[in-house]
């Protein structure tokens, strides 16, 4: 591949050494019978290289991406027109979260970048830019390779991407990539591809899931107070990388969803179901890891290589020795998506590929703890009187391995020490000592023992004898493997054309294990089943990751939106709770659509295709925004995207400027929001924005209760929170100031800011009443709000209300843009 631009780096998946997320993972997830927190790790390394191209001319906005997981062999493409802002390819990528990217060196010809090759580096500032020729992005060469590679189960994908040709062109110049970095080619007919259109899915754009706190908490990466986290209790690596991308991209078909809840239901009421099969997952290894080198054929043989193969077939051995008690454990379920899996583990191919293993493996072959034991087990897995040379290579080995105990045993003897052997995969064999050297004559070891090391009293070291026969080892099992790997090669061979049937394993493992991890999350908080109507109803809802943090229950509230109260304003003074339910509600939404349980008393939701916030006032320093353009961007996306299947989030928008253009702002985006069917939840400090309620009848006011208490001093009154959501606008006034009063803020700036704040009321309020225009406009205002109140009394036809309302509106606001001052208003 002579024109990519290399900055060659090879991400090993044949040698178990060099990539220890890789095979690392598995083992320890094997032998430490897996905590959830390892699982977490197994996808927080980048492992995915994605290709993507960008049309040209007419077609510029039509992008075509597809992905490789070098930990699973299953090739993604996609295909789709995206707006100037490229949020669908950003979001795309994000939920990929790639090693390296792929693009066209037309993307950056001579300096000059496309603007989607600028947006992808800015937001991937850690991930490796690789650009090859345009021509590798080559749709013919694309479908060819999907011809000769994805294995024929998957071929109903050929319909899907024929005329796709951006996805073709990015698979030609991923494939070739891959294929020429990793020094290996694909098997024929062994990989999965599939195209992933949007529409099965919910978009839930990057900022929102990053909002959110779906899969990384903003505050602190490592710690587990993510929606990830606490649903994580997954025993697999394959279970925790499906419940990520779940999250991130949660179902919107309501039958699959009540599929996925009725096994929940099912492992809740049954518990000999979970924990049967809770024991069961927990022994399989990253059966996709599996998968992407068992379909991997190195073009160069080495020991490693060699090695890895071997390590594989036992795994592979292991996969399969499951399969039955998997079986087993599901066979007595009754909900028909347990029952599907039950049935396709009844494939023969399990059976086949295990016996054609163990014609030429041990029986008594398998994993075990520690590296020597591993060693041993390679060493030993093919049966004897398969291949002469092998038996008595291996013979010598085992006289070596003797020897070598034999001679420590003398060494103890010869100077009376406490002498061990022991191993490890850098060293080899080297002897341990566990005593203090103090009490040794002359305080040293003898003079035989070479390269010391110590830690806390046990000693390591070696000696000339020693090493030499450690070559001697190491040499006889170069042998020995290499004769292993052909025998292995040979079998896998054999079973290539069954292989496929460990893409339905692996599915059904990782499906299994993030099920039964959504049981074990109900098992430890009270959540309940969401049902799938027209509204949105959560009976006291609580907010799951704060009941995590927190070590008690939240304060929980209700929702209710429906198609005719679509729009929800919420006010109360800061740190009253108006973030916290915000994102509750987003939350319970996706765990809903996931296929999990909700922390709530009753909810139902309406399905939602896209899930929009706008959260918080971070700066991003990154992108260099400020904290208005950054809210302005958020919104513009929104307004852009949004239709009657969304649900918006927004949360204090424009305070990231002036007041009177905040609310200006503000008022134009509900105006624009309430136009469309999308469920909106609106939290505002701007209290002018309660009267919309007056114009549009979709639209409800609550507000966070606070109660006020007098000091023990009396002097000084504090603010109480009571997390208590009431029908209404909040009456609070000045509530900024009274939430500074608690803070550590120096008590002379606060009374300064007291004394400027009346101030300013003060003039306010004297302008208003002085000009004679104010005073008209006031009237006026005023005169509006009594009609509105006299109309609601009066139960006049809504429409009519509506229409004569808007008329008034507009010619209140044709004198007064904006109502200035709430409190005056009310
Ligand atoms: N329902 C609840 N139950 C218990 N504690 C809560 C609840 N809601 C919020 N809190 C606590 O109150 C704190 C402040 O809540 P939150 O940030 O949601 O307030 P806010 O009204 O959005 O504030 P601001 O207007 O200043 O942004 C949270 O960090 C949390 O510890």
């Amino acid at each position: 591949m002579d024109s990519i631009s290399l900055t060659l780096k090879k991400y090993d998946v044949h040698t178990l050494e060099s990539v220890p997320c890789l095979y690392g993972m598995a083992n320890k997830e094997f032998n430490n019978q897996v905590t959830s927190s390892s699982a977490v790790s197994a996808h927080t390394v980048a492992s995915v290289i994605v290709a993507v191209v960008e049309g040209r001319g007419l077609a510029r906005g039509e992008v075509g991406m597809a992905s490789i997981d070098l930990k699973n062999p299953e090739v993604i493409l996609s295909q789709f027109a995206d707006s100037t802002t490229y949020a669908k390819v950003v979001t795309k990528l994000k939920i990929l979260t790639p090693l390296e990217i792929i693009m066209s060196n037309t993307a950056c010809d001579a300096g000059n970048t496309t603007k989607l090759f600028s947006l992808i580096r800015e937001h991937f500032k850690n991930v490796t830019f690789t650009t090859v020729q345009r021509k590798y992005f080559n749709e013919t060469k694309g479908l060819e390779y999907i011809e000769q590679l994805c294995a024929s189960e998957f071929s109903t994908i050929f319909m899907e991407v024929q005329s796709k040709y951006y996805c073709l062109a990015a698979a030609a110049a991923l494939l070739k990539y891959v294929e020429f970095i990793q020094n290996s080619v694909y098997a024929p007919k062994s990989l999965k591809v599939r195209f992933q259109g949007s529409e099965k899915t919910a978009m839930i754009d990057s900022s929102s899931a990053q909002n959110l706190e779906l899969v990384i908490n903003n505050r602190d990466s490592r710690n587990g107070h993510t929606l990830f986290g606490i649903l994580n209790y997954t025993k697999t690596p394959g279970g925790s990388r499906r419940l990520r991308s779940n999250i991130l991209e949660p179902l919107v078909d309501a039958e699959t969803i009540n599929m996925r809840l009725d096994c929940v239901q099912e492992l809740l009421q049954d518990e000999e179901l979970f924990f049967g099969l809770q024991a069961v997952i927990s022994k399989f290894l990253d059966t996709e890891q599996l998968l992407s080198v068992l379909v991997q054929i190195p073009k160069q043989d080495t020991v490693k290589t060699a090695e890895s193969k071997i390590t594989n077939i036992i795994y592979l051995k292991h996969t399969l020795e499951l399969v039955e008690p998997l079986k087993a454990a599901l066979r007595s379920c009754n909900t028909p998506l347990l029952k599907a899996y039950c049935n396709s583990l009844e494939d023969t191919r399990f059976q086949i590929i295990l016996e054609k293993i163990t014609t030429v493996i041990n029986d008594d072959t398998r994993y075990t703890k520690g590296c020597l034991s591993m060693r041993t087990q390679k060493c030993y897995a093919v049966k004897p009187n398969i291949n002469e040379f092998l038996d008595i290579a291996r013979r010598t080995y085992t006289e070596i391995v003797d020897d070598i105990a034999g001679m420590i045993t003398q060494l103890a003897e010869k100077y009376n020490l406490p002498l061990k052997t022991s191993f490890s995969s850098t060293r080899g064999f080297f002897i341990q000592m566990n005593v203090d050297c103090s009490t040794l004559p002359n305080g040293q070891l003898p003079s035989e023992f070479t390269k010391i090391t110590k830690m806390k009293n046990t000693y390591s070291f070696t000696s000339a004898d020693l090493i030499k026969m450690n070559e001697r080892c190491q040499e006889s099992l170069r042998e020995i493997y290499h004769m292993t790997y052909l025998i292995v090669c040979k079998l896998l061979n054999e079973i290539y054309e069954h292989i496929h049937c460990l893409y339905k394993l692996s599915d059904i493992v990782s499906m299994l294990d993030m099920l039964l991890s959504f049981a074990h999350a109900c098992t430890l908080s009270d959540y309940v089943r969401p049902e799938f109507t027209d509204t949105l109803a959560i009976k006291q809802g609580w907010h799951p990751i704060l009941e995590k943090i927190a070590m008690e229950k939240p304060v929980s509230n209700n929702t209710y939106l429906t198609e005719g109260k679509n729009f929800v304003i919420i006010t109360g003074p800061n740190m009253s709770g108006k973030s916290t339910y915000l994102k509750q509600i987003a939350l319970c939404q996706i765990m809903a659509q996931i296929g999990s349980y909700v922390p709530a008393e009753y909810c139902s939701f309406r399905i939602a295709k896209q899930i929009f916030t706008r959260v918080g006032m971070d700066d991003d320093i990154e992108t260099n925004a400020s904290t208005f353009m950054k809210e302005m961007k958020e919104i513009t996306y929104i307004i852009q995207n949004a239709n009657e299947k969304s649900l918006i989030i927004i949360d204090e928008l424009g305070r990231g400027t002036s007041a009177e253009e905040g609310i200006g702002i503000c008022y134009a985006a509900c105006e624009y929001l309430l136009n469309l069917k999308a469920f909106t939840l609106f939290a505002t400090h701007f209290l002018e924005l309660c009267h919309i309620d007056a114009l549009y009848p979709n639209v409800e006011n609550y507000h966070f209760e606070v109660q006020h208490m007098r000091s023990s001093a009396g002097n000084k009154e504090k603010i109480a929170y009571t997390y208590i959501l009431s029908k209404g606008c909040t009456e609070e006034k000045n509530y900024g100031l009274k939430a500074a009063e608690v803070s550590s803020l120096p008590l002379s700036v606060i009374l300064d800011a007291k004394e400027i704040t009346n101030h300013i009321a003060k003039q306010i309020l004297h302008r208003q009443q002085s000009t004679p225009e104010m005073m008209k406009q006031r009237a006026v205002y005023h005169l509006a709000m009594r009609l509105v109140q006299t109309a609601r009394n009066s139960r006049l036809d809504p429409d009519s209300l509506r229409i004569y309302l808007k008329g008034l509106k507009k010619k209140y606001e044709a004198s007064c843009p904006v109502p200035r001052q709430n409190n005056e208003q009310q």
